[in-house]
C-alpha cells in the first residue's frame, strides 16, 4: 500500500533542485525556513488590515495562523498567495523576494493554494479528476500523451494519490456525489498532483462535521510529512493538534508566536479569544 511520503515524491523532483539550489533573489533566509514576510502591510482605503507582520514559517512544519474574527487572517494568507498585493514589506519563498511575483508563477516554484488552481470537476469521477491534474501539471504536449507508456504511468500516478488521501474507494463515483469532506480530499489530491512543496490551506475544516474533520487532520498530517503547510483554521482543537507553530493575530498585528501551549499561556491571547467572544479550544 502506498503511503503519501513515496506517493507524491518521486525522484528528483523540481522541488529538490530548488533546495540545493542557491536563491536567485539574493536576500538570505534563515536556512529552515521556507517563507519570510519581512514587514507584511496591507491597507484597504486607509484602514490598516494587516500591519508589519512578520512571519517566519519553518520548512517542514504546519503553522497555523489564526485570530479572532477580523485579526487580518485572510488578509494575510491572500498576500502570501498572491491574490492580494502589499502595500508596503516583503514576502520571500525560499530566498527568493515573491512581493511581486503572479500567484501563477509562484505555484509552479512549488507554493499552491489548496482550492485554487485545483477546482473539482463534479461531472468527472474521482479518478478522472487526479488524472486531469496530472495532465495539467505535465502535459504541455499532445504527442506526449498520446504515448501508452505515459499514460499508464499517469493513471498508476492517479491511483497513488486517490489511495493516499483515502477516497481510493470512490475511483469511479462522480466527484459531484462525493460528501463534503471526500470532496475536499479529492481537492487536496488534486493539489498534490502538482507536487508542491509548500501547501496553503484556507480554512481546510470549514463546513465539516467531527468525521471529517478527524479525516482531513489526518491527512494533512500525512501529506505534511515532506512539505510545509500555512494554514487558516478557525477549529483551536484541529489548530492544537496539527500545528507545530501558530501565530495569532490581532487586530492586524501579531500578536503571540508560539506552539498551542505557549500561546494558550499568554494572557493577551486569552484575551483576545474571550473579548471577541470567542469559545476558546475547539471551537469551530
Ligand atoms: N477588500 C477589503 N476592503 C476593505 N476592508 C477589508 C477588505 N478585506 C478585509 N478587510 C478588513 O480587514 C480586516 C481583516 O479582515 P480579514 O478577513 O483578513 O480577517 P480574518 O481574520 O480573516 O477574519 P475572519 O476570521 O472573520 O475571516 C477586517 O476588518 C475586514 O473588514
Amino acid at each position: 500500500m502506498n503511503n503519501i511520503q513515496v506517493d507524491v515524491e518521486t525522484g528528483k523532483t523540481p522541488t529538490q533542485v530548488r533546495r540545493t539550489r542557491s536563491p536567485q533573489g539574493g536576500v538570505r533566509m534563515g536556512d529552515d525556513l521556507i517563507v519570510e514576510t519581512r514587514s507584511l502591510t496591507k491597507e484597504f482605503k486607509g484602514f490598516v488590515a494587516v500591519s508589519d507582520v512578520n512571519l517566519k514559517v519553518r520548512r517542514h512544519t504546519i503553522h497555523a495562523l489564526i485570530g479572532p474574527n477580523g485579526a487580518g487572517k485572510t488578509t494575510c494568507f491572500n498576500l502570501v498567495t498572491k491574490f492580494l498585493t502589499p502595500t508596503r514589506g516583503q514576502i520571500l519563498f525560499n530566498g527568493n523576494d515573491i512581493t511581486h511575483t503572479q500567484p501563477a508563477a509562484i505555484a509552479r516554484q512549488g507554493m499552491v493554494r489548496s482550492f485554487q488552481i485545483s477546482a473539482v470537476f463534479g461531472h468527472l469521477t474521482v479518478l478522472e479528476n487526479v488524472r486531469v491534474a496530472l495532465q495539467r501539471k505535465q502535459g504541455k504536449s499532445f504527442q506526449f500523451w498520446r504515448s501508452g507508456e505515459c499514460l499508464n504511468e499517469l493513471n498508476a500516478r492517479a491511483e497513488e494519490l486517490i489511495e493516499a488521501v483515502g477516497v481510493a474507494e470512490y475511483r469511479d463515483t462522480p466527484a459531484g456525489e462525493l460528501s463534503y469532506g471526500r470532496k475536499r480530499a479529492l481537492e487536496i489530491a488534486t493539489t498534490l498532483a502538482l507536487d508542491p512543496e509548500m501547501l496553503l490551506l484556507d480554512e481546510p475544516m470549514a463546513g465539516m462535521g467531527t468525521e471529517d474533520v478527524r479525516r482531513t487532520a489526518e491527512l494533512i498530517r500525512r501529506v505534511a510529512a515532506n512539505r510545509t503547510i500555512l494554514m487558516v483554521e478557525h477549529n483551536l482543537s484541529v489548530v492544537a493538534d496539527l500545528s507545530d507553530t501558530i501565530t495569532v493575530l490581532k487586530l492586524g498585528r501579531v500578536l503571540a508566536e508560539g506552539s498551542y501551549a505557549e500561546i494558550t499561556d499568554n494572557p493577551e491571547v486569552v484575551e483576545a479569544y474571550m473579548g471577541a467572544g470567542h469559545g476558546g479550544a475547539g471551537h469551530g
